[in-house]
């Protein structure tokens, strides 16, 4: 009997040759190969009729080999044809079809005319003829008794070089029966009525759909369960730490509301209250904050801080960027100065290796992320707002309680992210939503535009800005070359300004030194400039309510999480806004995306869609690597499922909190270091 961690060179049935070629497909062990699931499925109890006509999706036939040759395109281009014929006489569609393989000199040895085969592809028209250039095929053995490959639903694996598919399926299938059901059996079952064994059986050779989709399910809440584990475990730890009772004076928040020339919104003071209670809480607070663009969160933090300071610790507001808490710090000092309280900015000149002295003691302290590594700039710090935007950090509070220090955390962030995601990511966190707009904000307008002309682009901008509002002309960043990024918006910047003689044009891009890039934001803030030429600096915190328009150039070059940020920093005032999206229509996909841009405004939607199109291993990116590897779990389809493993962990967790008694089998699923992902686009 075979078990998973068998090496794939033991097993008997598998020739040198072959254990290679499977070694070189990264499939080592007897478990790799168990694993690795088909890539789709054929209903061989029946095929497609043959086509009359070209075009449509692939058709998987079956027939027979009646001629077979070589033939070229002139002199260069070599190919081999096969025709098929339709074994029942062609009575449907055409009864016939010529597949055609290109530059594959070896093909003549494997297909020749009276061969019985099966092909798979998408039919189209050469010159008349019905052609399938490439097709997956196969050639059918009739060697008697019930056959894998024939009459029953077969799994289409990713090719192996030097396996053929029918080969690779004879392993796979041979490898199942030799396999020992009990060292199959996992550790901790997340469904003990649907043994693996079988699930293994049936996701490879299932009856029907239903019965692969059913295995698949089973092996998607393992993987779910086998993450949920993390997080829970991860919670469970944050709350063995004893923190302090904070929030029970509330005389400054009480200031603080008065200051204030608007209503919170209902989801801000709701929010405010469940921090409330997490603060009042002996242990320590670890909770998100996560809300759309322009919802509202900086009030709610400050709220927060405010709580704090009036128990008489310091607060600190951590930004991925300079130019961030830059902008937090211009924010917070508005609100909060007027109140008495001292805030300050660390500036990071970490690179000259000297840190500028602060004046005072903060009790508000803003700065980028490095502030965690600074011990003595805090003395009592009761409450740390992270602001994460596009990271989400986890390693950021890891590191604090890594230092001893376990202050309340709340963690704001304005990226929509599946809700999926949102329950791995930052499930062990308490979580508090923004799901309203501030009252009083104009009407948004989004438009996706192929053809656009200069002048007309022009006058919808000089427009704008002469009835006294304020534009951003955003331009695309080019990677590779910070030099060049600032050169493309230097030259837009050159032309912008003899466009719009009127008006006063800034320019802003990451090349600027943080003293130029603030000093840039506080004109166009002030309405000194009333037009800014802008890179993908302004993505994130920037809040300017009078500039209603937005220009964004190559807007198919954006990723959507980053256009739906970019589109945020308008439609933050009374007027109405106008986001246009300029592009050249010329990929298939960029139209999709922005397609999206246009159709809704909806942070989650967005997220969801952006998870659709580009898929989940490049939104995840690097969690994979950090939170295990997901295969057979679909993070937008299998919500019922999430939930599902999350309950399992929970309760796992709760008979064991350390994983040391009746689950210690379940440790080795834990990371001990959890990982950091970055959903830039
Ligand atoms: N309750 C409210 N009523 C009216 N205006 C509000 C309210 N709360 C916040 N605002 C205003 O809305 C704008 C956005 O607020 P804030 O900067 O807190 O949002 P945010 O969620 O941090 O947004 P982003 O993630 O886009 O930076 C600011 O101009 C702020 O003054």
């Amino acid at each position: 009997m075979i078990v998973p961690s068998a090496p794939l060179a033991s097993v008997g049935f598998l020739v040198p040759k072959e254990v290679i070629s499977l070694a070189t497909a990264g499939l080592h062990r007897a478990g790799n190969l168990l694993d690795w699931l088909p890539r789709r499925y054929e209903d061989r109890r029946r095929f497609d009729a043959f086509p009359a006509q070209a075009g449509g999706p692939a058709v998987c036939l079956r027939g027979t080999v009646v001629d077979s040759m070589k033939r070229a395109f002139g002199p260069r281009r070599k190919f081999y044809e096969a025709v098929v014929m339709d074994g029942t006489g062609g009575v449907f569609g055409s009864g016939k079809v010529t597949c055609r393989w290109f530059n594959m000199p070896f093909i003549h040895k494997m297909v020749a005319a009276g061969q019985e085969v099966i092909v798979y592809g998408k039919p189209k028209d050469s010159g008349g003829k019905l052609v399938i250039d490439h097709p997956e095929f196969e050639v059918i053995r009739l060697d008697g008794g019930p056959s894998i490959h024939l009459e029953r639903m077969v799994p289409i694996y990713r090719n192996v070089s030097g396996i053929a598919q029918r080969r690779l399926r004879e392993i796979v299938h041979e490898l199942l029966g030799a396999m020992d059901p009990l060292a199959l059996a996992p550790a901790f079952d997340v469904d003990p009525s649907y043994p693996r064994h079988e699930a293994y059986r049936e996701v490879h050779f299932p009856e029907a759909v239903e019965q692969a989709e059913a295995a698949r399910r089973r092996f998607a809440l393992e993987e779910f369960f086998a993450l949920q584990l993390n997080v829970v475990w991860r919670r469970a730890r944050n709350h063995e730490h004893t923190g302090r009772v904070l929030g029970t004076k509330t005389s400054l928040l009480k200031r603080f509301y008065e200051t204030l020339p608007f209503d919170l919104t209902g989801a801000q003071k709701r929010s405010i209250k469940e921090i409330v209670a997490d603060m009042r809480e002996p242990r320590p607070m670890n909770r998100l904050l996560q809300g759309d663009v322009g919802s509202g969160k900086t009030f709610v933090a400050m709220a927060s801080m405010l709580l704090a300071i009036d128990s008489g610790v310091q607060a600190a507001l951590m930004a991925p960027t300079q130019i961030l808490a830059e902008q937090h710090f211009l924010t917070f000092r508005k609100w909060l100065e007027p109140l008495g309280v001292r805030v300050m900015l660390k500036t990071a000149a970490k690179e000259e290796g000297t840190h500028l002295p602060l004046e005072g003691t903060p009790q508000v302290l803003i700065g980028t992320h490095a502030l965690l590594y600074d011990k003595v700039a805090f003395q009592d710090l009761g409450l740390v707002v992270i602001d994460e935007q596009h990271k989400f950090g986890v390693t950021q509070r890891s590191r604090l309680i890594a230092q001893g220090i376990t202050p309340d955390v709340l963690v704001m962030t304005a990226t929509p992210i599946p809700r999926t995601l949102t329950m791995t990511i930052y499930g062990d966190l308490d979580v508090s939503i923004l799901d309203e707009r501030p009252a009083g904000r104009g009407k948004m307008v989004t438009a996706l535009r192929t053809t656009a002309k200069q002048t007309e682009i022009t006058k919808f901008v000089k427009d704008q800005l002469d009835a006294g509002r304020q534009a951003y002309l955003v331009y695309p960043l080019v990677e590779e070359s910070e030099t060049l990024k600032a050169e493309s918006a230097t030259e837009a910047f050159e032309k912008w300004q003899k466009r719009l003689p009127a008006f006063k044009v800034g320019m802003v891009h990451g090349k600027l030194d943080p003293e130029q890039k603030e000093d840039v934001m506080r004109r166009f803030r002030d309405n000194e400039t009333q037009a800014l030429v802008a890179t993908t600096v302004i993505e994130v915190g920037v809040d300017v309510p009078n500039a209603n328009l937005m220009i964004i150039h190559h807007a198919e070059r954006f990723g959507l999480a980053q256009l739906h940020q970019l589109r945020g920093r308008i439609g933050r005032g009374e007027h109405k806004s106008y986001c246009i999206l300029l592009t050249d229509g010329k990929s298939a996909e960029g139209m999709e995306k922005l397609a999206v841009m246009e159709k809704t405004s909806d942070g989650f939607v967005i997220a969801e869609e952006d998870l659709r199109l580009r898929g989940p291993g490049d939104v995840l990116g690097t969690m994979q690597s950090g939170l295990g590897d997901i295969r057979f779990a679909d993070f937008l389809a299998d919500t019922a499922l999430l939930r599902e493993a999350r309950a399992l962990a929970d309760q796992v967790i709760r008979e064991d909190a350390m994983l040391s008694d009746t689950h210690a089998a379940l440790r080795g699923l834990i990371h001990e270091k959890p990982s950091t992902v970055d959903q830039r686009g």
